[in-house]
């Protein structure tokens, strides 16, 4: 899901910009109108006929009734409802309404439409295992301030939710005072009558979902932009989509669309975090040989004619800002994937890690260059230039993976003009076959001697002036590092060295910041 490399318009991965529009029961010529010519890849359109309501239709035609969905789930394909459409739950509920009636219906109604939605994608769950996770609905923005019960009924459903993404649209601002001087959009007339920050009611709504994390951000990003640093907190958020609406945009000299330096400075941060774009609104842009209208209601009947997408022009100018970033460097684009994901920490003692993640490893070069200078330092400083070459240096990587260490070992003594014998030590058997194989490939047999054991029972066979080891983890110790390398200090010389020397438990600082957490954000902001 979203955007692909930069450099143009990646269109190997679906969902990268989005349109929103109104209800339409006939889904297969919505998708035709807004995406086959027109540009977009999804659409973000609501599920269930926005006149429906639970008590109304059970009034009138008893429990015999057929819920008003957009057209059933055969009316497209389940990879069309899974990359294509987004569905949005309908925008009247309003789950903490002091009104009884309009609540339960509100209460009602989301969860029928949640079920629909993931019913959709449950059939795509089964057949394109690959989507899991594409799959979204988008649920209305609170419409008050107090909003504990609409939260609440979030956190039931996701308990029970294992196929979807709900992202909840919060309108990018400030203060109640921000949201005055927005024009009287629908949105922000509701938005204005919540009397706070924006992030202040997104950060009580995810509390009581228990930080779910199905549960993610769809920003609104209107014609007035909070401060710079109240921004650069949503960017700390699982912000997913960011729906930008047509009255955001300037007019240019000649007449198209364009975004503030803000704005676009906004929107290209986004585009960095692989946030998604949806455009919103009706077109405000008098461009010739453009259709006028709602971008929702302009449905021709025809949808083979080759008429433009009122909202194409501002589709293009979000093109184009997007093919005006740098390209990503490609450690960037390795980092990408790592980006704001909290990982689970690798237990390599007890698994023996995989083939991916020690290629993950192997492109952290700053780590291995660091390596490389502290053993050029260590063979400089134990042996002097006049018996660089009499004196051989015995190295011992241990854990030594697929070799990345032993290579930064060699590296190091033929800049520095050292002799080196290498034993590698490595417990994981499948590692030790690329080892055993790159030994064989780069000529190193005569230096380099591979153990293939735990390196608490290896018996060596001599002791070692340096010791190298990467067993750090996430903690410093949840590869079992202290006892593994206290295991190994028997093979050291008396005047041996361990790289690294020293190193401390992080644990407790995370947990400082961990706790400390809401008080640095609001040092921070305030
Ligand atoms: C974090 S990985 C680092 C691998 C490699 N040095 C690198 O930088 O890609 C740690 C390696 O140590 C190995 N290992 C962990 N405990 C070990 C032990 N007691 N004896 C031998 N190898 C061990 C693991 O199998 C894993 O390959």
């Amino acid at each position: 899901m979203g955007l692909g490399e930069r450099g143009g318009w990646d269109k190997s991965e679906s969902r990268y910009c989005g349109v929103e529009t109104e209800f339409e029961d006939d889904m297969p010529r919505l998708l035709s109108y807004n995406l086959s010519s027109s540009g977009f890849d999804f659409v973000v359109a609501p599920l269930m006929d926005p006149t429906y309501r639970p008590s109304l239709l059970e009034a009138e035609n008893g429990s015999s009734h057929v819920l008003p969905f957009a057209g059933s789930d055969l009316v497209l394909s389940p990879s069309q409802w899974s990359s294509h459409v987004v569905g949005k739950i309908s925008t009247w509920i309003d789950l903490d309404s002091e009104d009884e009636i309009f609540r339960m219906d509100s209460e009602t109604t989301l969860k029928q439409e949640i079920a629909w939605a993931s019913h959709l994608s449950l059939q795509v769950y089964i057949l394109l295992i690959s989507c899991f996770y594409r799959v979204a609905c988008l649920l209305p923005s609170p419409k008050r301030a107090s909003c504990a019960n609409y939260a609440r009924c979030v956190n039931q459903i996701l308990q029970g939710l294992s196929n979807m993404q709900l992202w909840l649209r919060i309108p990018l601002l400030k203060t109640y005072e921000d949201s005055l001087d927005v024009d009287s959009d629908d949105l922000v007339s509701e938005v204005s009558t919540l009397g706070r920050d924006s992030w202040e009611l997104w950060n009580s709504f995810r509390l009581i979902c228990e930080n779910h994390s199905q549960l993610s951000l769809a920003l609104d990003i209107l014609s007035t932009l909070p401060s710079v640093n109240s921004i650069g907190r949503w960017f700390g958020e699982p912000v997913r989509v960011a729906i930008v609406h047509t009255d955001s945009f300037l007019t240019n000299a000649r007449g198209y669309p364009c975004l503030s330096k803000s704005h676009q400075k906004l929107i290209t941060g986004f585009f960095n975090h692989s946030v998604q774009m949806v455009l919103s609104g009706k077109p405000l842009h008098n461009i010739p040989a453009e259709s006028t209208g709602s971008a929702a209601n302009h449905i021709d009947k025809n949808v083979n004619s080759v008429e433009r997408h009122p909202l194409r022009s501002y589709l293009d100018y979000v093109g184009y800002l997007y093919q005006r970033m740098e390209p990503l460097s490609e450690q960037e684009r390795i980092e990408l994937g790592y980006r704001d994901f909290l990982q689970a920490p690798l237990q390599p003692l007890m698994d023996n890690l995989e083939a991916q993640t020690y290629e993950t490893f192997e492109k952290d070069s700053v780590k291995y260059i660091q390596y490389q200078r502290a053993i050029c330092k260590a063979l400089l400083d134990r042996v002097p230039d006049g018996k660089a070459s009499a004196i051989t240096t015995v190295l011992m990587v241990v854990g030594a993976g697929r070799g990345p260490l032993v290579r930064a070992a060699l590296q190091a003594a033929e800049e520095t003009g050292r002799k080196l014998k290498v034993y590698a030590v490595e417990k994981n058997p499948n590692a030790v076959v690329t080892l055993h194989s790159l030994v064989k490939l780069e000529g190193w047999e005569n230096v380099v001697t591979i153990v293939s054991c735990d390196m608490r029972l290896w018996n060596a066979p001599e002791k070692a002036d340096i010791l190298v080891s990467e067993l750090l983890g996430s903690f410093g110790d949840n590869e079992l590092s202290p006892e593994c390398l206290d295991g190994a200090q028997r093979f050291l010389k008396q005047d041996g060295i361990s790289i690294p020397s020293s190193y401390v438990n992080a644990f407790f600082f995370f947990l400082f910041i961990f706790l400390m957490r809401r008080w640095i954000i609001s040092i921070m902001f305030h």
